[in-house]
């Protein structure tokens, strides 16, 4: 066990030589780190910043994001001190699962973390920066696991407002605000829309496609908009963003709206929300011959293997889906690459399911009906609104009975194409269905199965036992 923070290491050692270096502490680089630790191999763990000691997901996304989103449902009290209250909590506990996310590898003998900026310099080498001071490690192997970061438009007056935030830094406000844009209509977008608006902050929610949720069905993307515009967000479609001018304490934003009309709204706070891109600028790639592609995500082949087989990228900087599960089968693709067989790969992946935290969720696993539909199958499909499922009275128990449910289904194999969920405890109940869809269980199976009572998960019954032919 050796911590060295190049910034007050001048008596300590400049080079290392490990059997694997992982630069950035996120999910699959530091499951990876800790394995091969544990195995006593010799492991260089490289974080860029002592606040992020266990990478994007516990200290500026999904931890913060789902706790706020807790607290917004279950705080009683006037908006503003609620939201103090549950920034505080937020803070407390990512500050406790930061420093449980060090320990376990700061406690490993054959680990070494280091607090410093990565950068190869050849293809077995990286140099690590903090402040004036240099350190050098020369690796086996290589595994890149550096994220990705918010995207921001050039709209005119945007990067320079003293208005915008993205929501690392919305996050780490104790205060909410009180008026909020939000540019964008995908994942943060809505979860902060949701869960802002529910602590009382007035919210506009400015999106440039047709509808919010591009990569859900109309019907699906109209519900949840329903359910935010009566929650009090303001959701504008089809627009398109022009300039942002900050006036004092806010920001005016202008934007063009679907018939051409020019409007404005003004805000203390505006989120860019808007996608976000593999970290891989300032690591040297190229140089080394390790290849990225336009979107700046490194290249890797299905056992996450880059351009140099040695050097892996796992995680949000592969490119690939940007969910911390996902960074996670990445590292069980990395393990069994080095210390196994080699024979599992990203094409294993069937039905990963997927959860985004509005209230009620909305999760998916599986096709759209639209994209069910292109596949050219004959279909069944069912569309149940949770509150006509008289057999689901959990949505009524706990107050939230919004949302629609609905199940694809091939019509000839009555094989289970997909699943949508817009309903409470859906983030949950998702996870039997996309189990049931890697195992082939069928939708007649799944409709005529036992399930507690009352629970979300009975509403399988109903939904599958209402299937009907595809029409059109
Ligand atoms: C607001 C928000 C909410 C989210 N909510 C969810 C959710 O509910 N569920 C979910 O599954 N996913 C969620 N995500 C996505 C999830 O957080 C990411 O997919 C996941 O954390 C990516 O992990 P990773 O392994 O790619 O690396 P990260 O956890 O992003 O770690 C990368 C690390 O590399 C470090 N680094 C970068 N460059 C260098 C360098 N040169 N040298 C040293 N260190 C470096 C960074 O400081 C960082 O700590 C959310 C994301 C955001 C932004
Ligand atoms: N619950 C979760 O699992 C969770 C939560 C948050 C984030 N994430 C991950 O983080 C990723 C990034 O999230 P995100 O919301 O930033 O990106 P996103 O890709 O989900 O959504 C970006 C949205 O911005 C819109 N947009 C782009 N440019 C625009 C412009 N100029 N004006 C208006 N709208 C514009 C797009 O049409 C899209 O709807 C997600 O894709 C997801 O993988 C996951």
């Amino acid at each position: 066990m050796t911590t060295r923070a190049p910034e007050t290491s001048s008596a300590l050692p400049t080079e290392l030589d490990v059997d694997l270096a992982v630069i950035g502490f996120g999910k699959g680089g530091k499951t990876l780190a800790a394995a091969l630790g544990r195995r006593g191999q010799r492991v260089a763990m490289i974080e860029q910043s002592d606040q992020m000691y266990g990478g994007t997901c516990i200290n500026i996304g999904c931890v913060p994001t789902k706790a706020l989103v807790y607290d917004a449902e279950t705080l009683s009290g006037p908006g503003p001190g609620r939201y103090q209250q549950a920034a505080r909590r937020t803070a407390d506990l990512t500050a406790l699962l930061r420093g449980k996310n060090f320990s376990m590898l700061d406690t490993l003998d054959a680990v070494t973390v280091i607090t410093g900026t990565a950068r190869f310099t050849d293809p077995h080498t990286l140099t690590v920066r903090a402040g004036g001071d240099t350190l050098r490690v020369t690796a086996r192997t290589i595994v890149i696991n550096t994220g990705a970061d918010p995207v921001l438009p050039s709209v005119p007056g945007l990067r320079d407002s003293l208005h915008l935030v993205t929501s690392t830094q919305l996050l780490a406000r104790p205060q909410r605000p009180d008026d909020l844009v939000v540019i964008g209509g995908g994942y943060v977008a809505v979860e902060f829309a949701s869960m802002h608006a529910a602590f009382g902050t007035r919210v506009t929610l400015l999106e440039r496609g047709p509808r919010i949720l591009r990569s859900e069905d109309d019907d699906i993307a109209a519900t949840a908009t329903e359910i935010l515009t009566t929650a009090g967000v303001t959701v504008h479609t089809s627009v398109v963003v022009t300039d942002v001018k900050d006036d004092h304490a806010a920001s005016v934003v202008t934007f063009a709206d679907p018939a051409g009309v020019e409007r404005t709204v003004r805000a203390d706070t505006v989120l860019a929300a808007l996608g976000r891109r593999p970290h891989t600028a300032d690591l040297g790639l190229d140089a080394v011959g390790i290849q990225t592609d336009a979107n700046g995500a490194v290249i890797v082949d299905e056992h996450l293997r880059t351009t140099q087989p040695h050097v892996y990228a796992v995680g949000d900087v592969n490119g690939g889906p940007q969910f911390t599960y996902i960074s996670l089968d990445d590292y069980r693709i990395v393990l069994d690459d080095l210390t196994g067989a080699g024979r599992r790969t990203t094409t294993d992946r069937r039905a990963v399911a997927f959860a985004l935290f509005m209230t009620p969720p909305l999760a998916r696993v599986g096709l759209t009906e639209t994209e069910a539909r292109a596949t050219g199958r004959p279909l069944r499909i069912a569309t149940r609104n949770v509150a006509d499922m008289a057999t689901v009275p959990r949505a009524r128990i706990v107050h939230d009975p919004r949302g629609v449910m609905k199940a694809v289904v091939d019509a000839e194999t009555d094989q289970v194409l997909g699943v949508t969920m817009l309903s409470h405890d859906s983030h949950e109940t998702i996870n039997t269905v996309a189990l049931a869809m890697r195992h082939g269980i069928t939708a007649s199976r799944l409709r005529d199965e036992i399930y507690t009572h009352p629970s979300m998960t009975e509403a399988l019954n109903d939904l599958f036992a209402n299937l009907h032919p595809a029409e059109g």
